[in-house]
């Protein structure tokens, strides 16, 4: 253990510090009859423990800011410079609320959680958490990597984030902000501060952003996806928004899973930056995702889901929110790779949409300008609750399937996923999970059917034909997978239905594209995109 003096952060008078705690620690920590209110845990008959997330029950973008300084004046892809979430702060407001966070933790019993995200020991960051909630220490230990012993002894932190869940910020609208609520970076200090939320995946995703900060920089793409690998060594990435399939499509037990959420591709390959999964429970059932199903157990732990009294879950009661969630140890999962998550190089890239219009069809394969086009475009629809205030499928263009969490301006993604892809001769995939003419959503079954057809290449080997105005190119028939689903148009009653429909979306892929053709390559990518 490196020097665990906390005054060095500004907090002081601390009564005891809960370093690194164990599963069992935590576990009794979190259970303790004393805690009240949204601390308190509750027993499930799956032997998970059960928390309530407090009012926050997803991330909250608006109440993120980075200290805009020497830093990243000139490298963060500012909330000025193009709709994103990176709203810049001065080091004076950053200052005011370090002293609020700092005051908060100071004089408490406090928990401290060192832990590594990224695999790999060159560009991994050692994240080290201070909060004074048990459960937020087992949900970082749950999803960050947890530190060997031998690496714990030379461990030296090079980022902090000091939790201050609990304390809210009384002079925001003095600072300009948007709420009482914070969620702040300072890459100088690399420091990350947070009050007002107990929602443990602005941790989580909070350091995927730094992530995407500090290694496109270095050449090594920076990636919101999922990925697994087969007997063969053939990896697959899962790109995709919050709600698209990429946890629940990764975890196949065919094949390996190397991480279910943000991964890195360095001159070696696909690697992992977690040491857990975040899976949704909403109407999770055995059936249909027994893996998941049976990674709810001891040490894992479930967020907002119902409790009923002799500790069975109802999975079907999204009356807290449809974000209910399990963190679990990637362990809890049969089929990973070890001891490392990580492996070769991608051979398959999957762009997973959920197409709320019910346009695009279930597969189809795109070229490379294609894949250009539709990273950077990044449609999908948000899911209800992972973000405060989507309470329904909302179609949006999220660049990189992810731009909630990057740091740098999106053609730095894709630039670097471009090359990584072009060496690597991946090719890519557009998978629509979302909905079709139908007005439901396409099966998991079909889905995985689907994804199982790319993956084992079987997919090459069918007939394609050109979908009008998006000019994907879409298999006619698939093992497994009816063949009435695989064109949209055929899922209608009325084909003009889908017409109607898809020019609208279409005009709505050449609005938003707009913004990248500010120079040559984004104006020649145009072509690639859906045509009116
Ligand atoms: N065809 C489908 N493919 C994948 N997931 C589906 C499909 N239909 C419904 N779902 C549900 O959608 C959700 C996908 O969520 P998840 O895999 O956690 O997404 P992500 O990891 O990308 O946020 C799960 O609750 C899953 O049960
Ligand atoms: C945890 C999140 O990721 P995902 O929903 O993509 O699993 C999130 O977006 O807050
Ligand atoms: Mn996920």
């Amino acid at each position: 253990m490196s020097d665990l003096d906390l005054g060095q952060y500004g907090i002081t008078d601390v009564t005891e510090i809960v370093y690194n705690p164990s599963y069992e620690l935590l576990f009794a920590e979190e259970t303790r009859s004393d805690l009240q209110g949204y601390e308190k845990g509750k027993l499930t008959e799956l032997g998970a423990v059960s928390v309530d997330t407090g009012i926050f029950t997803g991330r909250s973008p608006k109440d993120k800011y980075i200290v805009r300084d020497d830093t990243t004046r000139d490298t963060v892809w500012w909330s000025d410079q193009g709709k994103n979430d990176n709203k810049p702060i001065s080091t004076e407001v950053w200052a005011d609320l370090k002293t609020l966070v700092t005051r908060q933790l100071s004089g408490k019993r406090l928990f401290v959680v060192d832990t590594f995200c990224g695999a790999n020991a060159d560009t991994r960051l050692a994240v080290r958490f201070i909060t004074e909630v048990a459960w937020q220490a087992h949900f970082v230990k749950n999803m960050f990597i947890r530190p060997t012993d031998e690496e714990l002894k030379s461990y030296k932190p090079d980022f902090i984030v000091m939790n201050g869940a609990k304390c809210t910020n009384p002079d925001w609208q003095k600072h300009g902000l948007n709420s009482e609520n914070f969620v702040a970076f300072n890459l100088t200090e690399r420091i990350q501060l947070i009050g007002g939320t107990w929602y443990g995946g602005e941790m989580k995703k909070g350091m995927f952003s730094m992530m995407n900060y500090f290694l496109p920089l270095q050449g090594i793409a920076s990636m919101h996806c999922s990925a697994n690998v087969g007997k063969d060594g053939d990896v697959a990435v899962f790109f995709g928004l919050s709600g698209t399939g990429k946890t629940t499509l990764s975890t196949d037990p065919k094949r390996q899973l190397i991480g279910d959420d943000e991964h890195g591709w360095d001159d070696d390959g696909v690697f992992n930056f977690e040491g857990g999964c975040y899976a949704k429970t909403i109407n999770l059932s055995k059936e249909n995702e027994p893996d998941i199903y049976n990674a709810i157990r001891r040490d894992a732990l479930l967020e907002n889901v119902t409790v009923l009294a002799d500790g069975k879950i109802d999975f079907n009661d999204g009356s807290k929110t449809e974000n209910t969630r399990v963190s679990y140890p990637i362990y809890h999962i049969d089929n990973i790779v070890t001891p490392v998550s990580k492996a070769g190089h991608a051979k398959k890239v999957i762009f997973l949409t959920a197409d709320a219009f019910g346009v695009l069809p279930p597969v189809s394969k795109l070229t490379k300008e294609q894949a250009k086009y539709h990273f950077l475009s990044g449609f999908t629809a948000k899911l209800a609750g992972t973000e405060r205030g989507i309470t329904e499928p909302t179609p949006t263009f999220s660049s990189c399937f992810g731009a909630a969490f990057l740091s740098l301006h999106p053609t730095k993604y894709a630039e670097v996923l471009g090359k990584r892809m072009e060496a690597a001769g991946a090719e890519a995939y557009l998978v629509n999970t979302g909905w079709n003419g139908t007005g439901k959503r396409v099966s998991i079954k079909a889905t995985r059917a689907i994804i199982d057809a790319i993956l084992d290449g079987s997919i090459e080997n069918a007939e394609f034909v050109q979908l009008p105005y998006f000019n994907l190119a879409i298999p006619t028939h698939l093992h497994d997978v009816d063949d009435g689903i695989l064109d949209p148009r055929a899922t209608y009653a009325n084909a003009a239905d889908w017409e109607v429909k898809a020019k609208d979306l279409a005009k709505r892929f050449i609005d938003n594209f707009v913004k990248f053709t500010d120079n040559d390559e984004g104006k020649a990518l145009v072509a690639a995109g859906p045509q009116l």
